[in-house]
């Protein structure tokens, strides 16, 4: 019996040059057990991926400004606040890059997110002034409310659909999959994921991107349990044989 799955998208879904990977359409649309997108990207992304890939639109979005199952949408955060942040960023010459009218935020709804080409000592200064914080995904600054995360939603998710939070084995790349990383039962930061979240996940993965990820996937398939997926040496140090999709330690 597979585990039920909670996924990071950008850096854990994709390739190294953004784009889903084909094997997202090969191994999940039929996973025998919930699947969780958790990510930073605004609300409608991962639900249209989730249709996309025939499954039910059980999404956490926004950095866990937005927590979606069917039927129920509930909304974290301040959005205010991060505009309020936004506009005395841009009245100090801050720009929140994008090259202009994109739909980063367009449909954005509990935060903004700011290029990581900006100036992020100001956006930082200026966000905790307005008692927001600034959550850096490799991808975007993201301001946002200090008490979302991911891993707040993913509990928030669990308890709404009667989920084991301890059931689930999570994939992320970036600090903002940290929190995810500590309330899910088993976790796997792939081979390029910043040091927060190496730091908070149970396994590091040798490799990156949806290689590393799809290396856990297929092992689960296989049914090698999840104390021997991909990433098998424990944090701890024991001196299980070197898997060769584990990163040394
Ligand atoms: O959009 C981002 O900045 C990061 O998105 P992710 O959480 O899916 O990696
Ligand atoms: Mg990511």
């Amino acid at each position: 019996m597979v585990p039920p799955l909670v996924l990071d998208i950008d850096g854990t879904l994709t390739t190294p040059e953004h784009r889903v990977d084909r094997r997202v359409f090969e191994i999940l649309p039929n996973w025998e057990a919930p699947v969780v997108l958790a990510t930073g990207k605004a609300f409608p992304y991962p639900v249209a991926l989730a249709h996309f890939l025939g499954r039910s639109e059980t999404v956490i979005a926004e950095n866990g400004g937005v927590v979606h199952t069917e039927g129920n949408t509930e909304f974290a955060g301040d959005p205010d606040a991060c505009w309020d942040v936004i506009e005395e960023f841009l009245e100090r010459g801050g720009d929140l890059g994008w090259g202009g009218r994109t739909t980063v935020n367009r449909w954005r709804e509990t935060e903004v997110a700011v290029s990581t080409d900006a100036d992020e000592e100001l956006l930082r200064e200026i966000a905790a002034d307005h008692g927001q914080t600034v959550v850096d995904t490799g991808y975007a600054y993201h301001v946002k409310s200090p008490d979302v995360s991911k891993g707040a939603a993913l509990e928030i998710l669990c308890e709404t659909c009667g989920y084991d939070p301890d059931r689930f084995v999570a994939i992320g790349d970036s600090e903002n999959d940290a929190s995810t990383f500590r309330v899910a039962g088993e976790s796997y930061a792939v081979a390029n994921a910043d040091p927060a979240a190496r730091e908070a996940a149970d396994h590091v993965l040798s490799a990156g991107y949806m290689d590393g990820t799809a290396s856990v996937l297929e092992r689960l398939l296989v049914g090698d349990g999840r104390d021997n997926a991909a990433g098998v040496n424990e944090r701890d140090g024991s001196d299980d044989a070197d898997d060769e999709d584990v990163a040394d330690e």
